[in-house]
């Protein structure tokens, strides 16, 4: 038997960090956001008790740091699941570039691994082990538009923003997200974007409100490290995107555009000096 799960890309529209932890983590408030880029899945059950994962992508992990090995582990682990699966990721997600590709794939094994196997986990709970596997996990179970708090775990859902184009460039510098949380003073925040405001824009489906809302305290400490993702927003800016931000610790900046007759023209410019370009959907 075979399943197939996609497994879209995530932006945030804000980010604010409150304070860090005592387990190490930082308190987070965010709006997250999925666009329609994204992997796909095959996952087909074997009788070998064992996890194969293949990809077309020659640049990501194949055995047991990958995160959908992970999460194929974590479920036959816990529900005693006796049989095996081969996990073929078709990526189309930019790695390591702050859209949530890594955690989308886990999520999405968890999905179609409850389903290949009937094992009838609810919701909550796939969630819930979605965050032994990483803090955006748990959003990319359900997807949609969430405010996330707590680490990023804790979920309520809220209404789609207006729907738009979303242009994603991802600069080729790495970027490591621990080194980015571990650089943030959660007491030296100059501005923090309000979560409320960043809401209240989306249910009225203000569109200019969403993007006069954007805003991650994370853009501070990837731009000092990387200068040129200041330059690629400020390229997007001036190309008539109507609102761009840093996705998550980066290093992908993404421009919010409403008129479909602007997409071509930033698009074709950013392309100029940028290799990773996508023009794509918001997703309601
Ligand atoms: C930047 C975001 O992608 C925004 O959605 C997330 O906050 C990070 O999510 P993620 O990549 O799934 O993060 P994890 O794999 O859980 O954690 C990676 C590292 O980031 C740091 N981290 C992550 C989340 C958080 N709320 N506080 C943190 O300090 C921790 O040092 C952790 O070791
Ligand atoms: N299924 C996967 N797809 C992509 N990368 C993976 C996967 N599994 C593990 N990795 C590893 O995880 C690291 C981060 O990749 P990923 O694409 O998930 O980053 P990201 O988009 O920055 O994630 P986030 O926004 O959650 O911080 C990479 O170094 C990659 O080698």
């Amino acid at each position: 038997m075979k399943m197939y799960e996609k497994a879209p890309a995530k932006i945030n529209l804000m980010l604010d960090v409150l304070h860090k932890r005592a387990d190490g983590f930082h308190e987070v408030e965010m709006i997250m956001t999925m666009v329609d880029l994204a992997d796909r899945l095959e996952l087909s059950e074997m009788k070998r008790d064992s996890i194969i994962i293949s990809s077309q992508a020659g640049y990501i992990p194949l055995d047991e740091k990958n995160l959908a090995f992970q999460a194929a582990r974590l479920i036959k682990d816990r529900y005693n699941v006796r049989s095996g699966v081969h996990i073929h990721l078709d990526k189309r997600i930019p790695v390591a570039a702050g859209l949530a590709g890594g955690s989308s794939d886990a999520a999405a094994t968890l999905r179609g691994l409850n389903r290949l196997w009937r094992l009838g986990i609810p919701v909550q709970e796939l969630q819930e082990l979605g965050a032994e596997l990483g803090s955006d996990v748990p959003f990319c179970v359900t997807g949609g538009t969430a405010l996330a708090t707590g680490r990023g775990e804790r979920l309520t859902s809220i209404a789609s923003p207006p729907q738009c184009w979303v242009i994603l460039a991802k600069p080729p510098i790495n970027v490591s997200t621990a080194e980015v949380y571990g650089r943030v003073r959660a007491n030296n925040i100059a501005v923090h974007p309000s979560a409320l405001r960043m809401q209240q824009a989306i249910e009225a489906g203000d569109f200019a409100a969403v993007c006069a809302g954007l805003g991650n305290v994370l853009e501070d400490v990837t731009l000092k490290l990387h200068p040129e993702v200041q330059q690629l927003k400020e390229a997007m800016l001036k190309l008539g995107a109507d609102g761009v931000l840093m996705s998550g610790s980066g290093p992908t900046v993404f421009g919010l555009v409403s008129k479909q007759s602007k997409v071509a023209r930033i698009y074709n410019g950013l392309r100029g000096f940028c290799k990773e370009v996508y023009a794509v959907r918001s997703l309601s």
